[in-house]
């Protein structure tokens, strides 16, 4: 976890002229550095954040891909992206105990696509002027996180923003959207958003699981006793709607497929 965290912090570091070759707003580019959102030209506000993101599954179609500086970027997060699949998984197989699914059940295309998504904020002079990142829930299905020691990250909670421990090598697991469709509504998606810092610099790590393209998403079956919350429907048309006026609206994404009472 630490080799991880230092390979972004130094990767970070290297001269603007090595980083531009992987800017871009393209969401179509599997290996990316963009700042703010990627929808820079046309949100309301910007953020003060710098993100890099990559696809990590299949390892050998992606890897060339990566970053080859800091020297060790491709040995490093390739392990580090292999065990945190790993880990997914058996957090995935605990959560199919906790709900009275069979094991295994989001293997497969439910949980194809594995993306590692960097977050990194420079010291911001007035933190009260600008957030890190905008107030959201993820799409995905689940999401690992790993905090550095410097605080940002705060979740809503009864109408509150609570800010969420730092605790060395704890990592935060946050249920995407899509575990609230298949679990029925058995899971809350939390809403969260990242507060900038003032004095220091902060980098977290997350790793996403998310469904492939051509998986059909709906209330697993199991946990339906009459009627489905959730009509089915494909993962891009889930990201249509949710990113739909560059908002990344859950209630609104949510509302659009949910099975009217
Ligand atoms: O950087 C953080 O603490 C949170 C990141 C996050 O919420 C996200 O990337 O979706
Ligand atoms: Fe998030």
């Amino acid at each position: 976890m630490d080799d991880t965290m230092n390979i972004y912090k130094e990767f970070f570091k290297l001269p603007g002229e090595y980083k531009a070759k992987f800017y871009s707003n393209d969401i179509n580019k599997s290996c990316r550095l963009c700042s703010s959102t990627l929808a820079y030209d046309t949100e309301e506000f910007h953020y003060w954040r710098d993100n890099f993101t990559h696809h990590c599954y299949p390892l050998e179609e992606y890897i060339m891909t990566w970053p080859n500086k800091p020297t060790k970027y491709r040995e490093v997060v390739s392990e580090y992206s292999i065990e945190t699949r790993k880990l997914l998984y058996k957090i995935l197989d605990m959560i199919c105990k906790g709900v009275g699914l069979e094991k295994g059940y989001f293997e497969g295309e439910l949980s194809k696509t594995n993306v590692i998504s960097v977050n990194h904020h420079i010291p911001c002079p007035n933190p009260s002027l600008t957030l890190g990142m905008p107030v959201h829930s993820d799409p995905n299905l689940i999401t690992l996180l790993q905090q550095c020691d410097v605080p940002g990250l705060q979740i809503l909670k009864d109408g509150k923003w609570i800010g969420v421990q730092l605790i060395p090598h704890a990592i935060v697991v946050i249920p995407g959207l899509q575990l609230k469709v298949i679990s029925n509504d058995r899971f809350i998606t939390p809403v969260h958003r990242v507060v900038t810092h003032a004095k220091e610099v902060r980098t977290t790590i997350g790793v996403f699981l998310g469904p492939s393209p051509k998986s059909l998403i709906k209330p697993a079956t199991p946990l339906v006793r009459t009627e489905p919350e959730f009509r089915a429907f494909t993962y891009p048309e889930f990201l249509k709607t949710f990113t739909a006026g560059a908002k990344c609206d859950a209630q609104f994404a949510l509302n659009h497929f949910r099975n009217k009472a």
